[in-house]
């Protein structure tokens, strides 16, 4: 079990919680954690020509083209050939997903399922360290100083796209675009749909399906490891 390359996919509306739980999932399984979002802002920092055309859509709320994100993701993927990996915001669309099949099998998807005036709540109230990702909200896991790091003491900014306005299209959006994504994998028998309000009452759930499938790299400090917060 423990020799064979995993692969698995989280899938959620914005907000859900992909971002914190991935980091977990990555810390307690030692799988590589791939964010699309992240690689979409790596680009447009570095103003790549993907990085330029990407930004006129996030900063609208809107999806980036289809065939724009699969060629970086894909590009990334192929490079990827020792390591199990969690893909976290990547495939959106039923055409990402028909394209990440052509190219490999998902061991595992996990759908998290969250209300959605939980989620307008959360985005509107999340704040980033840019570099390394570390996320925060500001009223539930504030940073120790109001908008700076804990760990670098840098400067935290908000995504352009969980700016109120942007928020609400974005999770228009998501609704209509997910369903045929979630029935492919249904009908493939690798999903696994998660409910909840917190992700501490989710993860036990989440990390007891992994233990089936993979086995963590250090169990002890997984299970005793302290919840993220404290709700
Ligand atoms: N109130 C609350 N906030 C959470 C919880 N889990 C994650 N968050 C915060 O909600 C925001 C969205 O989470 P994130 O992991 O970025 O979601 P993603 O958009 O699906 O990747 C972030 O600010 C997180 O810190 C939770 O259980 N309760
Ligand atoms: N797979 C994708 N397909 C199309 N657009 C994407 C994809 N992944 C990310 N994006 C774009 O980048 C933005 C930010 O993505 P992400 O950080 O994953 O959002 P969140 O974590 O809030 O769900 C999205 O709103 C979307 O515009």
């Amino acid at each position: 079990m423990a020799d064979k390359l995993f692969r698995a996919v989280i899938l959620g509306p914005p907000g859900s919680g992909k971002g914190t739980i991935s980091q977990r999932i990555a810390q307690c399984f030692g799988l590589q954690h791939l964010s699309s979002g992240d690689f979409l802002r790596e680009n447009i920092t570095a103003n790549t020509e993907a990085g330029v055309l990407a930004k006129r859509y996030i900063e609208q709320g809107l999806l980036v083209p289809d065939h724009v994100i699969t060629r970086l993701m894909l590009t990334r993927l192929e490079k990827i050939t020792r390591q199990s990996w969690l893909l976290d915001g990547f495939p959106r669309t039923l055409v990402q997903a028909e394209a990440l099949n052509s190219t490999c099998d998902v061991d595992v998807v996990i759908s998290l399922n969250v209300p959605f005036e939980t989620l307008k709540e959360r985005l509107s109230t999340r704040w980033v360290h840019p570099t390394s990702g570390r996320m925060y909200n500001m009223e539930f896991n504030p940073p120790h100083i109001h908008g700076i790091d804990d760990v670098t003491g840098e400067p935290l900014v908000q995504h352009e796209d969980d700016k109120p306005d942007v928020v609400a299209a974005r999770l228009r959006e998501y609704k209509g675009i997910a369903k045929p994504v979630i029935d492919l994998y249904k009908k493939e028998g690798v999903l696994h749909s998660v409910s909840g309000t917190e992700t501490n009452k989710i993860w036990p759930y989440i990390y007891s399906l992994l233990c089936t499938k993979i086995t963590p790299v250090d169990p002890e400090e997984s299970q005793h490891s302290p919840p993220l917060y404290s709700q």
